[in-house]
């Protein structure tokens, strides 16, 4: 136990930021006034943080079994230099590849993909549009100039997309989770498209409703609420699915874009925009930090290296044209959601208090305080990325001319993108 205090010690004075710690037994450590205060109530708290299990200690935090202060920044620049492994570093040994794989089918039935997606996105919309920009789009913006919004930035990001798609007017457009619509209503009210959302959120799925109706696109834009899994339409023009395959999980990731395929015609394009883990070998991240997004964020969430996506895009026939990897446009955006929640945390209680008891709603305020900062850094530090991916659905189909080969709608050069056409 000495060691282990003389250890803390010294890692404390090495840190970018002054830290201060108060015992489970009420004895303090580093500084007398720090940047970042951590008050301890639970001796497995302390073996946490000597450890650098950065994540275990969050979810003492959300527990109520540590008690912090100090600005999120300050905060997350101590858990950064508090590591003492790489929480990218996955385990690549056939026995744990297979488990994860095991573990993966099991977490992602119909069933449980509903519950787990409701209970992220289900937890209250009032919360969700406090930090979020008035779109409420909830994904990476893309700050096309730096001096950029964030309001700005997502509609920035809504135009890259419906650009990359080159969507035009009467054009048949889905995309598959939806959210809370910002893409649907943008890509009808701008590009003209015949726009359809799926999500599995019922929250999402009122809310775009009452928003099409508002809006008096009811004949243009539709939203529907069910898994990616169970749609039988007749193929799209264009598709696009934003912030979605973190949830389908690696066993699954095949037949998702094998589903994907399927909506689009042949030579159409889709945009598939998601968050890549940073190693090769991780579902999760290391340091305890995925099991508290795994137990009080998202459920059923998984990380994917690009590589991986790739191959399964590959293997259901899709070919990529384009990648774009947005991770600093990440950082930015969860630093902005991150500042905005802090900036209102007594009306994030309140709200939140609204739905249900004070110590759920405590516990879910500090969670999100941890998510948004945490998952910021974690952009900033390379640990996971974001990638867009454009593909299309080669057509190789024997035209009346004789065999046409795979050919699609991606114009010849990327310029098209960068300008409205
Ligand atoms: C991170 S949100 C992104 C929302 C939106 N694309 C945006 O950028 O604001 C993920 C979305 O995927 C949806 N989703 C997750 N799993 C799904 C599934 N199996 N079938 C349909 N939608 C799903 C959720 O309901 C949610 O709307």
């Amino acid at each position: 136990m000495k060691n282990m205090l003389a250890a803390l010690e010294t890692r404390l004075a090495e840190l970018p930021v002054r830290v201060s710690v108060a015992l489970p037994s009420g004895q303090r450590i580093g500084p007398a006034q720090g940047d970042v205060h951590i008050a301890l109530r639970s001796p497995a708290a302390l073996v946490a943080l000597a450890q650098g299990q950065i994540g275990s200690l969050g979810a003492a935090v959300v527990e109520g079994w540590v008690d912090l202060e100090g600005s999120m920044r300050n905060v997350m620049a101590a858990a950064t230099s508090l590591l003492q492994t790489d929480p990218v570093r996955g385990n690549a040994s056939w026995w744990s590849q297979t488990m994860a794989r095991a573990r993966s089918m099991a977490l992602h039935t119909l069933e449980r993909d509903a519950q787990q997606v409701q209970f992220h996105y289900d937890l209250s919309d009032d919360f969700y549009a406090l930090w979020l920009d008035p779109l409420r789009v909830y994904s990476c913006a893309y700050y096309r100039s730096s001096e950029m919004s964030l309001a700005q930035a997502q509609q920035a990001k809504l135009d890259h997309i419906c650009r990359k798609l080159a969507l035009k007017a009467n054009e048949r457009f889905l995309d598959i989770g939806c959210g809370w619509g910002g893409l649907i209503v943008w890509a009808a009210q701008h590009y003209g498209v015949q726009a359809k959302g799926v999500t599995l959120s019922r929250n999402q799925y009122d809310y775009v409703r009452k928003r099409i109706q508002a809006l008096g696109l009811d004949g243009q834009v539709q939203v529907e609420l069910c898994d990616y899994r169970q749609m039988a339409d007749t193929p799209y023009d264009k598709l696009a699915s934003v912030g979605m395959f973190e949830h389908v999980g690696h066993a699954n990731l095949a037949a998702y874009f094998q589903t994907v395929r399927q909506l689009l015609r042949p030579g159409g394009m889709a945009l598939i925009h998601g968050i890549t883990a940073g190693g090769t070998k991780n579902r999760q991240l290391g340091a305890g930090i995925g099991e508290f997004i795994e137990r009080y964020i998202f459920p059923g969430g998984e990380l994917v290296h690009v590589s991986a996506v790739l191959h399964d895009m590959a293997d259901a026939g899709l070919e990529m044209v384009d990648t774009e990897n947005l991770r600093p446009h990440y950082a930015r955006t969860l630093w902005t959601w991150s500042d905005a929640l802090e900036a209102q945390l007594p009306q994030a209680q309140r709200i939140l208090s609204a739905q249900t008891d004070a110590e759920r709603s405590g516990r879910a305020l500090r969670a999100y305080r941890l998510y948004l900062a945490g998952s910021a850094m974690g952009f900033e530090q390379g640990w996971m990325g974001l990638h867009q991916m454009l593909v299309t659905n080669p057509s190789g189909n024997l035209s009346a001319g004789g065999l046409r080969g795979a050919q699609s709608d991606y114009p010849f050069q990327r310029e098209y993108m960068y300008s409205k056409g």
